[in-house]
């Protein structure tokens, strides 16, 4: 199988690498400064050049405050450039392995109240941000091209490569005595170690549609920057706070935990609490 990944020097991209790396699986990683995927007269031609069998797009546009500045260009990574790669994948029969967000979901009080295992796999989407807009039209654009696809929804992704909140947050507890997170948006981390090990689960296996992927449990962030600041040990004045108190240019949901049953019933998959992965992703970073 002659397998590319597009965005391969960002978070997931990396994590990709490494796993196929180690499975001594055949592969080619792109990353941006190689290929800019909004470039689609280059990416077409790169495809044709590499004629790969499965495209596993890495590539995103994922500031989530910087969206609402600039909307359009989260857009044309986003939205566009996966329209153009979905377009590729129909026409050579290929398949496209994409990832997307929980932000497409709007996370109002009735939805918190009506899933307590979180949104399924084809619950109405809504996004409150310019960013889970963004991702909602690549999404779209997956759909209606008719290529088999593998559209695989993570949320608050973590991993021992580029930038995430675990690092972010023991980053500032580096300067800092007291830190203010907000205890009001509900969720679940997925931690790209296992990401990466059960969406190659859904490959081998020829799955194809949406599905969630997360590790278990249902959190918020101040839930999870508790935990972080416990298994790291370090001593921190931790003041959990409502989203008004922590103004962000970005609107998150209040509610965005991602139900997991379906991919629970594919064997060979195997998800973890949250709090497992936490450790396990900070054996990785030695913490
Ligand atoms: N991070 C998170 O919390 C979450 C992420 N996701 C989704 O998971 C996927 C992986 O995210 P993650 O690895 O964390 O994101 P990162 O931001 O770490 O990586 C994205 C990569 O895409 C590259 N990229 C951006 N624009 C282009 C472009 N025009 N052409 C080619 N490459 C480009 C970036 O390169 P450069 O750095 O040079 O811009 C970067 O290497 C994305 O689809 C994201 O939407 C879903 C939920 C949560
Ligand atoms: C740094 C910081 C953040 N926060 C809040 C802001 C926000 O509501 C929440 C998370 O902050 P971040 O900005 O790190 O995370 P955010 O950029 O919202 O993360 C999102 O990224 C995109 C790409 C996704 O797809 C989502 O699944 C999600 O992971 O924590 C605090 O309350 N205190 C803090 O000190």
């Amino acid at each position: 199988m002659r397998i590319l990944i597009t965005g391969g020097s960002g978070q997931l991209g990396r994590e990709w690498v490494g796993y196929l790396n180690r499975k001594e699986v055949e592969f080619i990683s792109l990353p941006s400064a190689d290929l800019d995927i909004t470039d689609h007269d280059d990416t077409n031609r790169v495809l044709s050049n590499l004629r790969p069998d499965l495209i596993i797009n890495c590539a995103a546009y994922t500031k989530v405050d910087q969206a609402e500045a600039e909307p359009e260009k989260a857009h044309q990574v986003n939205g566009e450039a996966v329209r153009n790669l979905a377009d590729y994948c129909a026409n050579k029969n290929i398949k496209l392995v994409h990832f997307s967000t929980d932000y497409v979901f709007p996370g109002t009080e009735e939805d918190m109240q009506e899933l307590p295992h979180g949104y399924t796999e084809d619950h109405p989407t809504n996004p409150v941000n310019a960013y889970g807009e963004s991702k909602l039209a690549g999404e779209k654009a997956i759909r209606e091209s008719g290529c088999d696809f593998l559209l695989i929804r993570v949320s608050w992704l973590c991993g021992k490569y580029g930038s995430n909140f675990v690092k972010t947050m023991l980053k500032l507890a580096e300067d800092r005595d007291e830190l203010k997170v907000v205890n009001d948006q509900f969720g679940c981390p997925s931690f790209t170690k296992n990401v990466v090990e059960n969406s190659w689960e859904l490959i081998d296996q020829k799955e194809t549609g949406i599905f969630h992927l997360t590790s278990t449990g249902k959190i918020t962030w101040y839930d999870f920057a508790s935990e972080i600041f416990k298994q790291a040990g370090v001593r921190i004045n931790l003041e959990p706070v409502d989203s008004s108190e922590f103004p962000t240019k970005a609107k998150r949901p209040a509610f965005s935990l991602l139900s997991t049953e379906k991919i629970t019933n594919i064997s060979g998959v195997s998800l973890i609490e949250w709090e497992e992965g936490l450790k396990l992703m900070l054996a990785e970073l030695k913490v």
